[in-house]
């Protein structure tokens, strides 16, 4: 007998896109660390480790890493990631993160969701959640999102492969917008999920709500 109150996970339909920047370049505002942890480039590929961790956890369709730098693509390649590089060049008006995301996306049909990679604190059950719960909205709305922990930004997109990304400042505003469903909009779930780390207090917030294995053994190991 099916049981018509269970409803499939949307995990293993769904192709999950991260961004990465060149090492060299990431994490501008994450200053100042303490001293014996000021390596920023080995905190975003701890984190960038946690993220992916979780998100293999997850169990998406398939999972999909652009990046400039070949560092970054030899860790996502470890955890059986597609790795693209960044696009040669971009829609007029469209910012270099966002082009990015789209790059990724352009190869692949059914749900993308668009996720950030410095998540160290994010819990696979959380993003499980969270992708149903878009799966739910997309059957009417174009686009669903979970907005960061200050509610300004987005920590993850759900979309069909024609929506456009508008990852950047005020995004959960501009997602907004563009007719995308706020998913939990009290703010009253998935505070790993919602906390990428761009500053010391969201490192900090990280932390207290538990970094994953990577982040944990090179800031406090
Ligand atoms: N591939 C790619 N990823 C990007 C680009 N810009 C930003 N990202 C990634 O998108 C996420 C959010 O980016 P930002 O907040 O702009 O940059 P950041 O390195 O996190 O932090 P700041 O330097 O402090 O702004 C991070 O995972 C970045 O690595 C880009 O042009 N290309
Ligand atoms: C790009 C974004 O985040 P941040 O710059 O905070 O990493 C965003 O929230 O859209």
């Amino acid at each position: 007998m099916v049981d018509m109150g269970v409803r499939p996970s949307a995990a293993p339909e769904t192709t999950v896109v991260l961004a990465v920047k060149a090492l060299d370049d990431a994490k501008s505002r994450l200053r100042p660390l303490p001293p014996a942890h000021d390596d920023r480039p080995a905190l975003v590929v701890a984190m960038l480790t946690d993220t992916l961790t979780a998100v293999v956890a997850a169990g998406p369709r398939r999972i999909v890493v652009v990046s400039p730098d070949v560092r970054v693509h030899t860790i996502a390649s470890d955890f059986g990631a597609v790795t693209v590089d960044e696009p040669t060049s971009r829609p007029a008006g469209w910012t270099a993160l966002n082009a990015a995301l789209a790059h990724g996306a352009a190869a692949f049909d059914g749900p993308i969701a668009y996720l950030q990679a410095d998540l160290p604190a994010m819990r696979a059950r959380s993003l499980q959640e969270a992708l149903d719960e878009a799966a739910d909205e997309l059957v009417d709305a174009p686009a669903a999102f979970v907005s960061d922990r200050a509610g300004t930004g987005t920590a993850l997109l759900v979309a069909g492969p024609s929506f456009r990304p508008l990852f950047g400042v005020g995004s959960a505003a501009a997602h907004r917008a563009a007719a995308a469903v706020e998913l939990d909009p009290d703010h009253s779930r998935w505070p790993d999920l919602r906390t990428d780390i761009d500053t010391p207090d969201d490192l900090a917030a990280a932390r207290v709500l538990g970094l994953g294995g990577t982040t944990s053994q090179l800031l406090l190991g």
